[in-house]
């Protein structure tokens, strides 16, 4: 990693207003889809962003690489503040166009990204084609067969005359990495891009992108609710491993840190929910004290986890815990990692029903 991130989120949030009907006059719910979070993310750095569904992982990711504009914080690549670039607001020091190849995403549905109408060759000859306008033609189609050999589509002659019907899921998702590859960017996203996908075949995917990962010198943000392949991904590639709840990155770092030794109960409970990488000594029960998961539109106030948590004491039903850095490239979002903390002389909170205690939304 250089000095300068390649990407810095800091502070960054995104709140959806609900959409509300015409005659509909009171103020519109609003989603925390991602809150407070920052992140650094370097050169040739892979994170793993994991958490229950709807906790912010594609938001954080598309946020990540100017797809999705924040609504609070900041989120610069290279030190140059995509969205000033992308107004064209303050000193620009990098073009937006330049900042947009560079920043590239995978879907985790291939088939629905590439044109159905389009054979294989025309798909990957349009990024060629809009950022290296001087290459020949036969450059071009040299560069491509050299890709789709590498993803092992062979023979790669058969493999671009093809549409994307006539490919497999797989295969699919092999021409939307390699269109990505093309523009030589510095950072991908893959949206789940391997759920799709059989699961005999998501290790042999999630090869390929680490294969190419190293030889492109590209950094990854992989999306995905399944822990073994976020361990699998960010332990291979020397990555980290991010954790979101309710909008929030509550735990970020080292893939056997968060594996074996979780320092937030939320990643507890992740890792429980994870059959093949349950310890010996962990009970049946799930590691929580209730398993509803609370409305994104009004979390709980202080630490959102307080509500579930078997470690909740008082201290936490007030106060949001700050990222605490527990070691060079670990950091948590929870009191228990700070010995000096009130949270060790507060009580235990006591099981009451929710609706009696205060919410963010209903205290301010
Ligand atoms: N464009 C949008 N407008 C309004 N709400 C949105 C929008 N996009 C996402 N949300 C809401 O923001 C929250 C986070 O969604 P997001 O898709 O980022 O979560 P996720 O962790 O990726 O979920 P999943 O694993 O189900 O894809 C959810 O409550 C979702 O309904």
């Amino acid at each position: 990693m250089t000095d300068e991130p390649l990407v810095s989120l800091e502070n960054a949030e995104v709140h959806f207003e609900e959409e509300q009907g015409l005659l509909d006059f009171s103020d519109p719910d609003v989603v925390r889809a991602v809150d407070g979070v920052s992140l650094d993310i370097g050169e040739k750095d892979v994170v793993a962003l994991v958490g229950e569904s709807g906790c912010g992982k594609t938001t954080l990711g598309k946020t990540t690489i100017g797809l999705q504009r924040p609504t609070g914080g900041s989120v610069k690549y290279r030190g140059q503040d995509i969205w000033d670039a992308k107004d064209g607001t303050g000193d620009v020091d990098i073009p937006y166009e330049e900042i947009r190849r560079s920043l590239q995403i995978i879907h985790q549905d291939p088939g629905s990204s590439l044109n159905p109408n389009r054979k294989v060759l025309g798909t990957l000859e349009a990024p060629l084609k809009k950022w290296q306008p001087n290459m020949s033609s036969g450059d071009r189609r040299r560069e491509i067969v050299r890709m789709l050999e590498e993803v092992g589509m062979t023979p790669a002659a058969d493999y671009a005359g093809r549409y994307p019907h006539q490919l497999s899921g797989g295969e699919k998702q092999r021409v939307a990495l390699i269109r990505a590859l093309l523009m030589d960017p510095d950072l991908i996203l893959a949206d789940e891009a391997i759920s799709a996908l059989d699961v005999s075949l998501r290790v042999d995917m999630m090869d390929l992108m680490l294969d190419l990962q190293e030889q492109f010198n590209t950094s990854f943000v992989f999306v995905s609710h399944d822990l073994s392949n976020a361990r699998y991904i960010a332990s291979h590639a020397g990555g980290r491993i991010g954790v979101m709840y309710l909008g929030e990155l509550i735990e970020v770092g080292p893939p056997e840190q968060i594996i074996n030794d979780p320092q937030h109960p939320y990643t507890k409970v992740l890792r429980w929910a994870t059959p093949d990488l349950r310890t010996t000594g962990e009970t049946e029960a799930p590691p929580v004290r209730k398993i509803d998961i609370p409305d994104p539109k009004n979390p709980p106030s202080g630490c959102r986890f307080h509500t579930r948590c078997p470690e909740a004491r008082e201290a936490c039903t007030q106060q949001s815990p700050a990222s605490y850095a527990n070691g060079a490239s670990h950091r948590v979002r929870c009191f228990r990692v700070d010995d000096a903390h009130e949270y060790w002389s507060s009580p235990p909170v006591s099981d009451e029903p929710d609706d009696q205690r205060p919410t963010e939304a209903h205290s301010t």
